[in-house]
């Protein structure tokens, strides 16, 4: 039988990379989704992925969380392919895409007891409590986790979310859009809570957002992508560069 031939590929170097973006493409019917992106997230790293409405970050978190499947190339988590070993690489990723669902009429906590349920890491109803505990205080929810979560504020649910994301303790978390709809404190509350997440509890972190700002003030890395297609990937200092901001940049690098 003749081998199919399959192009390398490409991954980016970087020095301790635990998420690795290969030559990512994604059709539906004719239309290319993502074409051929490829970048790297360095372990303990915050890395922004930007792009007007419609750019396909969304599409891309999909692929990298395994939810759909590329048409071609890999995503490796921690040297793991999500593409070959879908449920190896995901069991090191968290993730809020779109917005968390919770049962309305149960509390946090029993949002989280049932989440935990599907777990491999958390066999025993012991294991369980424990981590509840601890996601339910990272996140500052632990004084309100007995009430309905129907009463949170969006703030409090999407510390909720992320609370969930964290119930494995995964190297990546993946968060898009955290920010949407939230007013000025919730947006600080959850700025605070990212940047602790990486500081004391060395997560890795990927967050798509519209937010410049608050981009520029969390993010080590940037990752743009327009119509499918990757057309920035590097530091965030070198993504500012002469023009004094994010977002000054951001729209330079979209009219250019
Ligand atoms: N299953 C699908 N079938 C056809 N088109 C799709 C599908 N999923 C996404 N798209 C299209 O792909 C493009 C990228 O969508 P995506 O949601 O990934 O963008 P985005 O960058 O997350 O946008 P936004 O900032 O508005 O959330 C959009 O034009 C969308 O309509």
């Amino acid at each position: 039988m003749e081998k199919i031939q399959q192009r390398p590929i490409e991954i980016p170097q970087a020095s301790h990379p635990l998420a690795e973006v290969g030559n990512v493409t994604k059709k539906v019917r004719k239309r290319i989704l993502l074409k051929d992106v490829s970048f790297a997230v360095e372990q303990g790293e915050i890395c922004g992925l930007l792009g007007p409405n419609g750019a396909g970050k969304t599409t891309l978190i999909r692929v990298m969380t395994g939810l759909i499947r590329p048409d071609s190339g890999d995503i490796l988590i921690g040297g793991r392919s999500v593409v070959r070993e879908r449920e190896a690489a995901v069991a090191n990723v968290g993730a809020i895409v779109e917005s968390p669902i919770f049962f309305p009429y149960m509390t946090g906590r029993e949002n989280l007891d049932n989440l935990a349920l599907l777990h491999p890491n958390l066999p025993d109803r012991k294991a369980r409590k424990r981590r509840i505990e601890e996601v339910l205080e990272v996140v500052r929810m632990d004084k309100r986790a007995d009430e309905k979560v129907k009463t949170y504020s969006l703030g409090m649910k999407q510390r909720l979310g992320i609370a969930q994301a964290l119930l494995g303790d995964p190297q990546l978390l993946i968060l898009d859009e955290p920010a949407n709809g939230l007013d000025p404190m919730g947006i600080r509350e959850l700025r605070e809570l990212i940047l602790k997440l990486k500081t004391e509890f060395g997560k890795t972190i990927l967050v798509s957002s519209h937010l410049l700002d608050e981009l520029q003030k969390i993010c080590d890395r940037i990752v743009v992508i327009r119509e499918g297609e990757q057309v920035f990937s590097g530091s965030r200092e070198e993504m500012i560069g002469s023009s004094g901001s994010l977002e000054d940049a951001f729209v330079e690098m979209m009219t250019r």
